[in-house]
């Protein structure tokens, strides 16, 4: 938290500077009223008007300083949750596939929303009331002093107790906001995947299978939320108790000292006045503190996404494709138990037109993904042009390659803007992707034409008009590797085989495809078909060596 506020150290100094004046003006009133009172019982007329002239000009000078400083503090919060959400987000989008997928997507999106909004109620807010209310506690107790010191000795003996609270409660404080913080995210995550399954739930009836999860989502995390509260709320009560004590032992001793002759009227007001500023500022200075310090672990949550570029930013850079990408003894696993993928070998020449054909399950996607650097926790090697994949910045290496998966993402924007995905290109080569990926003619169909709209993850489209919208996003990036899985399942097989034909025909375009397909016409126009098993690659070739091995019977 401490970058941010050096940030925006000139803003935050101002608003600190206009708080501290602010506060003092505030504070000093206690010597006006004071002052006042002493008149009145003088029944000094002339001073009177005096005295009410300069409040005038002093209350109006304190009420712009209040509204600055409330101005300002609400601008720093402002600048610093933005800074905050979008480094946390930045940090997020630097990720690489493989560590982002190690949290929930609605994870991340609960410590954007949640926690950011955290940080500005448990953090920010508290902080600057904290400094704010220092300068008056301060001012104040020095005033007391200057108006009776014995008073002020014993404002000082409730004021050690109410030190002692926030020690004892903080630890347990800063443990139960944490869990909250994690409730809170488990509660997102709920929430997403019921929302996501929407149409399931409608079709299969199973709205009171949610309602009842959801509710039980709802109450555990306002049960955890409530666990906080109910700190709180102990921290509050007992500093409000001695806020009060300290005020009736002011307003008591002091109604003495009148009896007694030690001070006046007019000093009696002005301390009561000032006890008040010394009893309310510490019961804000002591239920805040425990709040800042609670914060620490989702800070350091937060610190942790956002980074996560520097962190990972150590590794050699690769600019282009030219040789080969080398598999030797390539193996993995993703939970460590199961082993997935086992001995493969491989090599994918640039240039050259691979397919990948094995039954579910048997690990063509995983071995897809291990080329195009999704994962880096593989035994054996992967070497782009002889350079080890675990070595290189993993997003150059994304740039080495386009990937089209089963499940394909829209966002809910134009055909166009789903193809160029807001990059600028000329409009020959939007119409050359578009012919090649054979949208042409969907698109023609279309008043709107590439501005057609596809609604929320292209639930305006059919399967196979987003695959063929996929392949348009993939060619126009012109990236040395093309790499389909199943990119073509969802479109009728003459399509399928007029796309991948077309797409063969693109010379210098490695390609990788996994297709369950097995159409001898389009197998035969392979340099490799590679046939897996079991996490293993059984064998590989060409059409005709297979055929004549009788090895694609195997699958048929
Ligand atoms: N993210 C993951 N976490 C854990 N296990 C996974 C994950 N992805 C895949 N697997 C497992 O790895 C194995 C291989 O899956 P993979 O998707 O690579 O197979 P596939 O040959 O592409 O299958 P299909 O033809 O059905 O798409 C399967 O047993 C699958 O359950």
């Amino acid at each position: 938290m401490k970058s941010y506020i050096k940030q925006n150290k000139i803003l935050f100094i101002t608003t600190i500077l206009v708080s501290v004046i602010s506060s003092l003006g505030y504070v000093f009133m206690a010597i006006l009223l004071q002052q006042l009172l002493d008149i009145a019982v003088g029944k000094d007329i002339q001073q009177f008007i005096r005295t009410v002239l300069f409040s005038i000009f002093y209350f109006a000078v304190l009420g712009i300083f209040l509204y600055l400083q409330s101005l300002l503090s609400k601008k720093v919060i402002c600048k610093i949750m933005c800074q905050i959400r979008s480094d946390v987000f930045q940090g997020t989008v630097y990720h690489s596939i493989e560590d982002f997928n190690k949290k929930n997507t609605a994870d991340y999106i609960s410590i954007i929303t949640n926690d950011v909004k955290m940080i500005e109620d448990n953090f920010l807010l508290p902080l600057f009331e904290v400094v704010q209310y220092t300068v008056i506690f301060t001012a104040s107790f020095l005033l007391m002093i200057y108006f009776d010191i014995i008073v002020t000795v014993c404002v000082i003996v409730a004021i050690a107790i109410m030190f002692l609270i926030p020690s004892f409660l903080g630890k347990s404080l800063e443990k139960r906001q944490k869990k909250y913080s994690s409730k809170l995210a488990d509660f997102t995550v709920g929430l997403k995947d019921i929302l996501s399954g929407f149409e399931i739930i409608k079709s299969y009836s199973m709205k009171r299978y949610v309602i009842q999860r959801f509710s039980k989502e709802n109450e555990e995390t306002i049960r955890s939320k409530y666990s906080v509260d109910r700190l709180l709320a102990l921290n509050e009560g007992i500093s409000s108790f001695l806020a009060l004590m300290v005020q009736i032992v002011v307003l008591f001793l002091s109604a003495y000292f009148i009896i007694t002759e030690r001070i006046t009227v007019g000093t009696l007001l002005g301390m009561v006045q000032v006890s008040s500023n010394l009893a309310n500022p510490l019961v804000m200075i002591f239920t805040n503190v425990p709040k800042i310090k609670s914060i620490q672990p989702i800070a350091e949550k937060m610190q942790n996404i956002s980074q996560y570029s520097l962190a990972h930013s150590q590794k050699e850079h690769i600019s282009s494709f030219d040789f080969c990408v080398c598999t030797k003894d390539l193996g993995f696993s993703y939970d460590k138990h199961k082993e997935i993928l086992n001995e493969i070998n491989c090599t994918i020449e640039k240039g050259k037109k691979y397919v990948v054909i094995g039954k579910s399950g048997s690990g063509k996607s995983t071995l897809i993904k291990l080329l195009a650097g999704y994962y880096s926790d593989y035994t054996g090697t992967i070497k782009y042009d002889n350079r080890e994949l675990n070595l290189l910045d993993r997003n150059d290496v994304a740039q080495l390659s386009s990937i089209i998966h089963q499940n394909i993402y829209m966002f809910d924007e134009t055909i166009q803007d789903n193809i160029c995905l807001h990059e600028d290109y000329p409009q020959e080569m939007i119409d050359k992707v578009v012919m090649e990926s054979g949208l042409y003619e969907f698109i023609s169909e279309l008043p709107e034409g590439l501005l057609y709209q596809v609604g929320e993850n292209g639930a305006n489209l059919s399967g196979g008009q987003k695959q063929r919208i996929a392949v348009a996003r993939a060619l126009i990036r012109n990236k040395p590797i093309l790499i389909l899985d199943e990119g073509t399942s969802a479109v009728d097989m003459q399509t399928a085989y007029d796309i991948e034909n077309r797409l063969l025909k693109i010379k210098n375009l490695t390609i990788i495809t996994i297709t369950h397909h097995l159409r001898k016409e389009l197998l035969e126009k392979y340099d490799e078909i590679i046939c897996m098993d079991h996490g293993k690659i059984i064998e590989k070739g060409t059409w005709n060596e297979l055929v004549s091995n009788h090895s694609l019977l195997f699958f048929s």
